[in-house]
């Protein structure tokens, strides 16, 4: 794990800002530290060998120990502030990032992990800028300054140190390994627990119904275990990590005293440095000590960003700028020779797929269940990665345009449509937001879903409508675009037959492109052309041209 993730800084700005004034206040505060041993001694060694007074040197110690205060302070505050900037561009970053990804592209991330790591997960960032990086800054400017102090009155003690401060980083590294690997492991667990327990309350009707609701208790049960073993672990690491640097720092400083003391003794060194010495010794390993106590509580912070770079660092593809789109409306559509491989898969999900869209005609697509039939649709969106071939409208590869000007062409109904929590009303205007009440009425009953109240609650995720009505809503949404291709993967089933040639009639007499997904009887013979996907991935025929 990297004290310090160069890539953290290049992306947030507040991160770089911080680490400046850190650097700043560090310096201030190993300066302070210095003039605080300086004025101690002065003090000491004036009362015992000359009898002089302390009021001057205690009036100075309340200013550096004021001016140090005043400094921690500062520090919090502008450590606060920056782990809130850092967390907010991170937050930021990560969601646009995945809203280029899209849908398909991020159904490797389980959701709920992308959750965790947004809320939670991120916020861990907060003791790394709070407490670990001012550490960090005051370890690396401290034990230096307090060196070079010593080193002016005593070199003897300035090399005993100098030998044995590096022990601490080094057994910090050691402890750091492991640390990691424990790290990255309870951000496991945690992953694990937040997707197991998202999925059985959103499973709960299904379980109750099989009768396996209780049993999950017992699974439930398993995954929080882990978690809470995998935090334990963390904490006992924690708990020796500080205990080994805790005696590593108080022997290194015996050594110090052990040696000036014998000097005083032999009259080989002054009083005054002396003390200057003893009282600089621990404050040159306490910055150190204290950064492999910081380094446990910031860890999962650490592991947490490294998660956010790792989603802000999947490639997007690669889409140009145009924004002249061909009209669909009068330009065919083309996929030649398209083959796509879904990341993890070895085998192609399409392979050398071609077809031609022709303005105003319905082509269907059929096949078995795990041919490629939603691949393609999502292929002419953008949303997989082509591997070769493409998508052209007038001359021109889909990957030319800016993703949104191309996707304004099509209104997409998918398998499994998402519903807002609102009125039905409300979920058909996000097809244009603009429509009047009349418009949403007219595509409701385009889609056949008449029976359906516009002011009608769907819940969440559509939760208070049947499955067919859903998609009837997805298809009405879909039909009150001005989309000149309407990509429909299996938009009727679970419709009766009677709507569904409503449903048909009313999308020839739209004269829209349709490109849909069907396997019933009444949208194969309503279809102009009939494209069939077969089991292996390159196997393709043309059924029936109208
Ligand atoms: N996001 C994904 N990641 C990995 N593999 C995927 C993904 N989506 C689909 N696949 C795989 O790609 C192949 C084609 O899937 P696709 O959904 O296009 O088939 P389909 O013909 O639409 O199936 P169905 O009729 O069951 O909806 C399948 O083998 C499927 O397992």
């Amino acid at each position: 794990m990297k004290p310090l993730d160069p890539r953290l800084l290049r992306r947030a700005r507040a991160a770089r800002l911080f680490l400046l004034a850190s650097i700043v206040l560090g310096v201030a505060s190993g300066a302070l530290v210095i003039v605080q041993a300086v004025l101690l001694a002065h003090g000491i060694a004036g009362v015992v060998l000359r009898g002089s007074g302390v009021t001057a040197v205690a009036w100075g110690l309340a200013a550096v120990v004021a001016g140090r205060a005043l400094l921690v302070w500062a520090q919090e505050v502008v450590a606060q502030r920056a782990a809130a900037a850092v967390k907010s561009t991170l937050r930021r970053q990560v969601l646009e990032h995945a809203l280029k990804l899209g849908p398909v592209r991020l159904s490797g991330e389980r959701s709920s992990a992308l959750t965790t790591l947004l809320t939670k997960g991120l916020d861990d960032l907060d003791p790394y800028f709070a407490r670990y990086l001012p550490q960090l800054v005051l370890a690396s400017t401290v034990p230096a300054g307090v060196i070079g102090w010593m080193a002016t009155g005593d070199l003897l003690a300035a090399g005993t140190v100098l030998v044995t401060l590096p022990l601490i980083p080094i057994f910090m590294t050691l402890i750091g390994w492991a640390a990691r690997a424990h790290s990255r492991h309870r951000q496991h667990a945690l992953a694990i627990l937040a997707h197991h327990f998202a999925d059985v309350t959103g499973g709960m009707t299904t379980l109750k119904l099989f009768g396996r609701a209780k049993a999950q208790t017992a699974a439930v049960q398993q995954v929080t275990d882990r978690y809470r073993i995998a935090s334990l672990g963390t904490l006992r690491l924690a708990f020796l990590s500080s205990l080994v640097l805790d005696l590593l720092a108080s022997l290194s400083v015996a050594l110090v005293a052990i040696g000036v003391g014998l000097r005083l003794v032999d009259g080989k060194l002054g009083l005054e440095t002396a003390l200057v010495v003893l009282i600089l010794a621990p404050e040159a390993y306490l910055p150190l000590r204290q950064l492999g106590m910081q380094f446990h509580a910031s860890a999962d912070g650490v592991a947490a960003s490294e998660e956010a770079l790792r989603v802000l660092e999947t490639a997007v593809p690669n889409w140009g700028d145009r924004r002249d789109v061909p009209d669909l409306r009068c330009t065919a559509l083309s996929l030649y020779d398209v083959t796509v491989t879904y990341p993890g898969r070895d085998a192609p999900a399409l392979n050398g797929f071609d077809l031609e869209l022709r303005p105003g005609e319905i082509v269907a697509l059929t096949g078995p269940s795990g041919s490629g039939k939603s691949t393609v649709l999502a292929a002419i969106l953008g949303l997989v990665a082509i591997e070769s071939g493409g998508v052209v409208a007038g001359g021109s590869g889909a990957a030319e345009f800016e993703p949104r000007v191309w996707r304004r062409q099509f209104a997409w109904v998918p398998q499994h449509p998402s519903l807002r929590d609102g009125s039905v009303a409300a979920n058909v205007r996000l097809g244009r937001p603009d429509a009047s009440d009349d418009e949403v009425l007219t595509s409701l009953d385009a889609a056949g879903a008449r029976e359906l109240s516009p002011a009608q609650r769907v819940g969440e995720r559509g939760a208070l409508l049947s499955g067919g009505q859903r998609r009837r809503v997805a298809l009405a949404r879909a039909l009150i675009t001005d989309a000149a291709v309407l990509l429909l993967d299996e938009p009727t089933a679970g419709l009766d037959c009677e709507t569904e040639a409503e449903v048909i009639a009313g999308l020839r007499g739209a004269g829209r492109t349709v490109l849909l997904v069907a396997h019933r009887p009444a949208w194969i013979a309503a279809a102009d052309r009939v494209v069939e996907l077969g089991r292996s991935a390159n196997e393709y025929r043309e059924l029936s041209v109208s």
